[in-house]
């Protein structure tokens, strides 16, 4: 007889929600790098993904007991009908909601892994007197960055034992006011030195809270919008003269650690996407043509974390 250890888990992912006329997002602190306060969640949009982690549930591998399991059929439903009944406006107290809501009804569930992923949509700008304003029935699917958020929970508190909130994919290029020099050279450097770059990078940031429940307050004077988040590193990246993108990562993790003590963490992957210089206007040497790199793409990481948090 073998005693192999298992590790095993089991749930629904990518459960897309639309739910529309969800409380709107106020009480929001503001801060000198974003307009953004709140917003209406006319359209209240993401998709989640459930994962039932635990060992009550291992005779259905090895003995095809599905009396503890749960079908991930059903678990789509569960939270299909939580969405019409939920009256939060952030994707962190929806989450919330799922989790007590699923340990709760199912005693069978030990330990529980929620994400979720905003499915981004634009208010559409329609005519309104002598201006414009966003319409307040129709908007627009943006494939551009969005919220992110991962919560887990156990049946020992009512707030997520691990957490992680993210703002992921945004996609930035900035023109000018980008270094990268005095890197190492040896037989194997082909690079350029380039005092002044046009830097185009994919980022994806994270942050954690060093209070867990600061992510759930009903006043949210402490909660921090992934809007602001998202705003304030493209003020930082704006303002900053870079050396690297190593420089700019960090620049931009000291920012968001001053502008939000309440968080014990950031971190940061940034993939470099600058684009290759082809040709430079012989009469405006600011004017420059670039194309496609070749397409294997440098990573740079960076956590930091806050140091009175520990
Ligand atoms: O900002 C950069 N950091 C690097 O580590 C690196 N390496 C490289 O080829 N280009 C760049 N740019």
């Amino acid at each position: 007889m073998t005693s192999n250890t298992m590790t095993v888990s089991y749930g629904k992912f990518h459960v897309p929600v639309y739910r529309v006329y969800a409380p709107p997002l106020t009480g929001i602190a503001s801060i000198p790098e974003s307009q953004f306060t709140g917003r209406e969640n006319i359209l209240f949009a993401l998709e989640i993904d459930v994962e039932v982690i635990g060992n009550n549930f291992l005779p259905a591998y090895t003995q095809g007991d599905n009396s503890n399991v749960v079908a991930t059929d059903s678990m789509k439903n569960f939270i299909l009908r939580q969405a019409l009944i939920f009256s939060g406006a952030t994707q962190e107290e929806f989450l919330a909601m799922l989790g007590r809501q699923f340990l709760q009804t199912y005693p069978q569930m030990e330990r529980l892994l929620l994400t979720a992923r905003e499915l981004p949509f634009t208010a559409v700008p329609v005519p309104n007197a002598e201006t414009f304003q966003p319409s307040n029935v129709l908007f627009s699917r943006s494939h551009s960055d969005f919220t992110f958020t991962t919560f887990e929970f156990t049946r020992a508190s009512d707030l997520p034992i691990e957490h992680q909130c993210g703002r992921v994919g945004l996609e930035l290029l900035k023109v000018t006011g980008s270094a990268f020099t005095r890197f190492l050279h040896d037989e194997y450097t082909t690079l350029p030195e380039r005092v002044d770059r046009p830097l185009f990078i994919h980022l994806d940031v994270y942050w954690k809270y060093a209070q867990s429940a600061d992510l759930l307050t009903p006043k949210r004077r402490r909660y921090v919008p992934a809007e602001q988040v998202r705003d304030v590193i493209q003020v930082v990246f704006h303002e900053f003269v870079s050396e690297s993108i190593q420089h700019l990562v960090h620049e931009m993790a000291l920012r968001l650690l001053t502008r939000f003590p309440q968080l014990a963490e950031v971190s940061f992957a940034a993939q470099n996407r600058t684009r290759d210089q082809i040709a430079v206007s012989e009469t405006n040497p600011t004017i420059k043509v670039y194309s496609d790199p070749f397409p294997a793409y440098g990573t740079i990481k960076l956590t930091m974390r806050n140091s009175e948090k520990e």
